[in-house]
């Protein structure tokens, strides 16, 4: 059945997921051509018949999902059949994009689907190799054959010279267009094929771009097809046994358009990107008959295909609350589609299958990767900076605009059936009057707003500046701290035997500091993450004294009205500015506990350096006293020595030892001492050697004794 839909999607759509069919092929119609699909009369949903009918053989081993395998339903935002022409597909996906890149957001078309899909046929139209002697025509105009590029960019053309030629609004323009394959993992300029290998960035404010890349300005749309069509010529293409002309490449058509409006002293600048994505087809190497050259394509196109699925996996899965890495560097394309693909950017993706059923297992695979698409949560945003106004009323302001201009036009002109109007009429002056003085309001709060939000700022990036200060300070601090702390340590390390309990005591205070540093680190991370939102803020910031100025001069000539996007700004910086107090209470609140930790650390630092003092002095004391009792001892073995020599002068010299050892053991207070001196096998010994030596000296002790008592009487 027919799909025939001309309601265009939904404009305020961020992420649509369209599916084509395109009609069976010459080479689909010999293998005996069997449908495997259906499309509903909507066309919102498509029937996948998931068992070749019998009698119909494929080309590739099929394999039934089930036992019993079910015809499966996907639902898509659009789903085109057969019979859909280029122009209906035109009005259903490519005016709305069209529309909404000059409206200022950013774009993206994505064609996805398995080689020999349509997808070439769908965003150009017929190739441009085989027809390239029908280019003439082509060139004069659009075609029944025409695809979407060529359609969308005479569209835009349109719409802008219609704006310029509408009384009233100065609009300036500026259309650029660039072309690009990914081709085995390599960026390569189609319009300067000696730039290969480009290198794709990422910036803050225009997002995703290729260094390097040639970009051309363009008035008309057949001076852009002329670009396009050169680009598509030096694309790599080649056959395959599915397709005569298959591309080997990723082909992206950019668009950049600038459009400048200014309108009752309103000046309006809007730059949007629109990329056109011509994606080489998913193929299995077995089909295409792929070797050499186009193997290693083949590779390549899987594996940036497979990159792309991981992507759009990941995106779902954060849609579903989890948290994510979305693996955007893992390949050229995901990388430089990264806008289009959850960023800030309307994106369609256009998924084309076959309708045979020798292509089912291929068209399932599309299906589901569309179906995954479906979830994907953009953020599109209209790019736009206006000057000479300031407020959130922009809007409220044009509308009013319009309505004065409506009763001017009503006045001046006299509709049939109506009553003629004059400048003179009462009311209607007094309306207008009304109106002017709402918007002269509006554009007083505007200024004041505006004048408000660049206090804030200004405030902020003093705070900013005074905890900038207020860091490094405290991080010099902290170095020098710990720089003391880590030479004492030195120092204790070197000096002679310190005391365990002592070195353990020491320990502590270094890892605070350990401790200390790594905060510090983290403190100065979120310092640097502050003053770079601040940074960024900057250029926000530094427009509005330019706008005040601008509005002052022309206070009564109602300049100055705010757009919504100002508005927005306003918002964000609140927001900011609101954030970025709470990080200051927090950091003060940090930087506190910090200096706590400090002068506990330094606390902590003193006692040990007491105890040290303290302990080295005992030291000192214990080293005097074994001095001491050292020489005590000393003296008296000398004194024991001299009388056993005395006594015994007929001994040998090698049994000085044992005498020594001997009065030791002779006297009583030092028969503990010489128990735990000798051994037992050395007495033992000492007793075999000298047995008769125990009894002579308890004899002298004897006659000592005798002598003593005989010199008392
Ligand atoms: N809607 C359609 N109406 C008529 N012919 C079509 C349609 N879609 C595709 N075709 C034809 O199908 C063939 C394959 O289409 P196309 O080259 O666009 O496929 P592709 O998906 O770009 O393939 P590849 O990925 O290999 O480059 C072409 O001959 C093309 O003219």
């Amino acid at each position: 059945m027919a799909t025939r839909l001309h309601v265009p999607l939904p404009e305020e759509v961020n992420v649509s997921v369209v599916v084509r069919v395109r009609p069976p092929l010459e080479r689909e119609k010999q293998l005996g051509y069997s449908k495997c699909l259906s499309v509903d009369s909507l066309g919102h949903s498509l029937t996948v018949f998931q068992m070749p009918p019998p009698g119909i053989s494929t080309d590739i081993p099929f394999k039934p999902s089930s036992p019993q395998p079910t015809p499966r339903t996907f639902t898509f935002d659009y789903v085109a059949d057969e019979s859909v022409t280029q122009e209906e597909m035109f009005t259903a996906v490519g005016k709305p994009m069209a529309h909404a890149c000059l409206q200022g957001y950013h774009c993206c078309l994505i064609a996805y689907g398995q080689t020999g899909a349509g997808k070439t046929y769908t965003m150009e139209g017929p190739s441009l190799h085989t027809s390239f002697n029908d280019l003439d025509s082509i060139d004069s105009g659009i075609t029944e054959k025409s695809g979407l590029i060529p359609r969308i960019l005479e569209t835009i053309f349109l719409i802008l010279a219609a704006e310029k030629a509408q009384s009233g609004v100065d609009v300036e323009f500026s259309v650029r267009c660039s072309s690009l394959q990914i081709y085995n993992e390599q960026v390569e300029d189609l319009l300067c094929p000696n730039s290969t290998n480009l290198t794709i960035h990422e910036d803050a404010k225009i997002g995703m771009y290729v260094e390097g890349l040639q970009e051309i300005e363009v008035q008309t749309p057949e001076a852009t097809y002329e670009v396009l069509k050169r680009g598509s010529l030096n694309r790599h293409v080649g056959a395959t046994a599915m397709n005569a002309e298959s591309s080997r490449s990723h082909g992206v058509f950019i668009l950049s358009v600038e459009s400048q409006r200014q309108d009752l002293g309103i000046l309006n600048r809007r730059v949007s990107r629109f990329y056109l994505v011509d994606l080489a087809g998913s193929e299995r190497q077995k089909q295409t008959e792929a070797v050499g050259l186009r193997l290693r394509e083949s590779g390549s196109i899987n594996r940036s295909l497979s990159a792309l699925g991981n992507v759009i996996k990941a995106l779902l899965e954060t849609t579903e609350g989890k948290i994510r890495h979305i693996p955007y560097r893992d390949s050229k394309l995901t990388y430089l589609l990264k806008d289009a693909l959850g960023g800030n950017s309307r994106c369609t993706l256009i998924a084309n299958v076959s309708p045979s059923i020798i292509n089912l297992e291929e068209t399932i695979c599309t299906l589901k990767f569309a179906q995954r698409a479906k979830y994907i949560r953009n953020v599109a945003m209209i790019n736009e900076d206006t000057l000479g106004n300031s407020s959130a009323s922009a809007e409220e302001v044009k509308r009013l605009r319009l309505e004065i201009a409506a009763l001017r036009a009503r006045i001046n002109s006299t509709l049939p059936g109506e009553q003629s109007m004059s400048w003179n009429d009462h009311s209607s002056n007094n309306q207008i009057r009304r109106l002017e003085y709402i918007i002269s309001q509006s554009s007083k709060q505007a200024l004041a707003g505006e004048r408000k939000t660049a206090q804030e700022m200004h405030a902020l990036s003093k705070k900013i500046d005074a905890l900038k200060s207020l860091y490094l300070r405290v991080d010099r601090a902290l170095q020098a701290l710990d720089g003391g702390i880590s030479q004492k340590e030195r120092k204790r390390e070197t000096s002679s035997s310190p005391a365990p309990s002592h070195s353990q005591k020491i320990y502590l205070p270094q890892g605070a500091g350990a401790t200390l540093d790594r905060r510090t680190a983290s403190r100065n991370v979120q310092f640097n993450d502050l003053t770079d939102e601040a940074q960024l803020s900057r250029p926000d910031f530094k427009r509005n004294p330019e706008t005040s100025s601008k509005t002052d001069q022309h206070d009564h000539q109602m300049q100055d009205n705010t757009s919504a996007p100002l508005k927005t700004q306003i918002v964000h910086l609140k927001t900011m500015n609101k954030s970025l107090k709470q990080e200051l209470e927090t950091i003060t609140k940090e930087k506190k506990s910090m200096l706590a930790e400090f002068a506990e650390v330094k606390r902590d630092r003193d006692q040990s350096k007491k105890r040290l003092a303290s302990l080295e002095d005992q030291i000192s004391q214990l080293q005097d006293t074994i001095q001491k009792l050292k020489k005590r001892s000393d003296k008296r073995i000398l004194s024991d020595q001299v009388i056993v020599d005395d006594d015994d002068d007929d001994d040998d010299d090698d049994d000085d030892d044992d005498n020594k050892m001997l009065v030791n053991f002779q006297r009583k207070k030092h028969l503990n001492a010489f128990k735990s001196f000798i051994s037992r096998p050395r007495l033992v010994e000492i007793r075999r050697r000298r047995p008769n030596l125990l009894c002579r000296l308890f004899r002298r002790k004897k006659r000592r004794s005798n002598l003593e008592l005989m010199e008392e009487a």
